[in-house]
């Protein structure tokens, strides 16, 4: 805007200002355009380079015999697109976004408010105000359905308790672990100690700043007493003492590294630095039943333990699990010390989904920006699934997605149920894709089978076409029973639908079908190297219907 600036203050600004001799609008004009509309006189030179620094001093400089006005070139876009860019982005760029901040529909969002789960964020908070008051909050354990915000809920309830203990000055600290990620002892008892020394050293260093300053009023003072009157120190070489304590603690802190050490080492390592100084420490394990399945309950048997041998310390353990049986694999001590305290999290109905979509779009979307039949939808899907906050969310989210690629300002229903289909494919494709390789060939026998045309597939006929494809690959071939089995699983994912049909003095035999869309879940297991091996799957399929 250069040019403007030199067009104002030469032309008194008026007539130069909006539009060119052309008529066109000078701020469309790029490169030597606006130059090339000035009077002669006033023009820059040609050559573009002196141009850049020629035009802010002021085209006095230049008289018209300087210019030839044939060589200006006029840097028309219409004509000559830019270089710089070949419009991929600005397509998608045109038009409003629907979004006003989508980070909001993401998981890793916290939300401030969870609407109808104040009755159990109340059992928490009651059972965790004991740590303010100093003491030992009982053990929790928190049972739900995946997506129904335990750990929404859980780390709301943390981070009021370490707000309000830091309002008080009551030492309490929150350790959020995911077992999913850290699921050994080793781990977590390493991602503890660590977390904890970090703590520690910062404490430390806290101490220290205010200590050396203490140390160095005193020291300028002739009477160090004056200084000194109001801390718990008598003498200038008491602080010192302390300082140098405290220094001597610090260097004294060894990080666990990841692996090994011992666990016994890694465990006091852990204790140590829990018990460093006076606190109630809130450890919570979310997914805990994915720690107790990888690697038992040594874990949780040692914490619950711990408080018996702290000095200054108490822990208190919080377990989350959307698995409503692991205890049973628990030792019952540990399961006893555990589960004190129970809070059960039920699955969302659809007016609750509701209310929960609408306050997050309200933040999610731009005003107007949703049909009204949209929230019930999602929230419709999503109850029937199992009252899946996380789903719902996901559903409106892919939504506006959906909407936004199909260049619209409005997210209707269509958008929703095409983000149903969507969500439910990924789910499949990543189901299918993890199976093991004996169950996808099952499967692959049962799409075999469909897209020859078979319906109601009984398992006798999957088990042949399962054992040809075994010998295609090398693979070994289980038991027809175990083939069931298999079946069974399944249909357990949702994957196929295996229903027991009496067939009168013939017995009861399963008939099978696909409830997965056919031609994406045969992409997805061709895509596995193994299963690409088979060659020729068709004609040996259809070589059992010529027998
Ligand atoms: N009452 C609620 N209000 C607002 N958002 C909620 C509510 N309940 C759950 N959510 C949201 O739903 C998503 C899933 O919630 P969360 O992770 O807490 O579920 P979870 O029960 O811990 O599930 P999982 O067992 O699978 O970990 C999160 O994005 C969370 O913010």
């Amino acid at each position: 805007m250069t040019g403007n600036t030199q067009d104002d203050t030469r032309d008194g600004g008026g007539e130069a200002e909006g539009t060119d001799t052309d008529g066109r609008d000078a701020d469309e004009v790029t490169g030597t355009g606006p130059d090339a509309a000035r009077p002669p006189e006033e023009a820059p030179p040609a050559d573009p380079e002196s141009d850049a620094s020629g035009l802010g001093t002021g085209g006095e400089r230049f008289g018209a015999e300087d210019i030839d006005l044939d060589d200006i070139v006029l840097d028309d876009p219409a004509e000559e697109p830019d270089e710089a860019s070949r419009g991929l982005f600005d397509d998608l760029l045109e038009g409003e976004p629907i979004f006003e901040n989508k980070e909001v529909l993401r998981p890793s969002y916290t939300p401030h408010k969870l609407p109808h789960r104040e009755e159990q964020i109340n059992n928490m908070a009651t059972i965790l105000v004991t740590a303010l008051r100093g003491e030992t909050p009982s053990n929790i354990l928190i049972y739900g359905k995946t997506g129904t915000g335990k750990t929404a809920s859980a780390k709301f309830v943390s981070e009021e308790l370490e707000t309000t203990s830091q309002k008080y000055e009551v030492p309490c600290e929150v350790r959020y672990i995911n077992c999913e990620v850290t699921d050994t002892q080793y781990r977590v008892l390493a991602q503890l100690a660590n977390k904890f020394i970090e703590k520690n050293e910062a404490v430390i260093d806290g101490k220290l700043d205010r200590l050396t300053d203490l140390r160095e009023e005193a020291g300028e003072l002739a009477d160090p007493s004056e200084a000194l009157a109001d801390t718990e120190f008598d003498t200038v070489a008491g602080v010192e003492e302390r300082i140098e304590e405290l220094e001597t603690d610090r260097e004294e802190f060894e990080p666990a590294p990841m692996t090994g050490w011992p666990t016994d080492r890694v465990y006091q390592t852990f204790f140590d630095a829990v018990d460093y100084h006076e606190r109630v420490v809130v450890i919570m394990l979310d997914e805990i039943d994915k720690l107790v399945e990888k690697s038992g309950d040594d874990t949780l048997y040692n914490l619950s333990r711990m408080n018996s041998e702290l000095d200054n310390s108490r822990v208190s353990i919080m377990g989350i699990s959307n698995d409503l049986k692991f205890t049973d694999f628990l030792d019952p001590r540990v399961k006893s010390s555990l589960g004190e305290e129970e809070i059960v999290f039920p699955p969302y109905d659809a007016t609750q989904l509701r209310d929960i979509l609408q306050q997050r779009a309200e933040v999610a979307f731009k005003g107007e920006s949703l049909d009204d039949d949209v929230i019930p939808l999602c929230a419709a899907f999503a109850a029937q699934e199992h009252g899946d906050a996380r789903r719902a969310l996901d559903l409106l989210r892919t939504a506006g997605e959906l909407a936004e690629r199909d260049r619209t300002d409005i997210v209707n229903e269509e958008h929703v149920r095409k983000a149903q289909e969507k969500i439910e494919l990924d789910r499949v494709v990543e189901v299918v894709r993890t199976l093991p390789t004996q169950s996808k060939l099952v499967l692959y026998a049962i799409i075999l089978l469909e897209s020859n045309g078979v319906h109601n597939i009984n398992t006798g006929e999957v088990f042949n076409i399962y054992k040809r494809l075994c010998q295609e690959i090398d693979a070994d071939v289980l038991t027809q029973r175990r083939v069931t089995d298999l079946i069974s699983e399944l249909d357990m994912l949702g994957i196929v639908n295996a229903v027991v049909v009496s067939k009168g003095r013939y017995g009861r035999t399963k008939e099978i079908s696909l409830s997965v869309p056919i031609d994406e879940t045969e992409a997805v297991l061709l895509s596995d190297s193994r299963i690409g091996e088979v060659e020729e799957a068709q004609p040996f399929v259809q070589a059992r219907f010529d027998n």
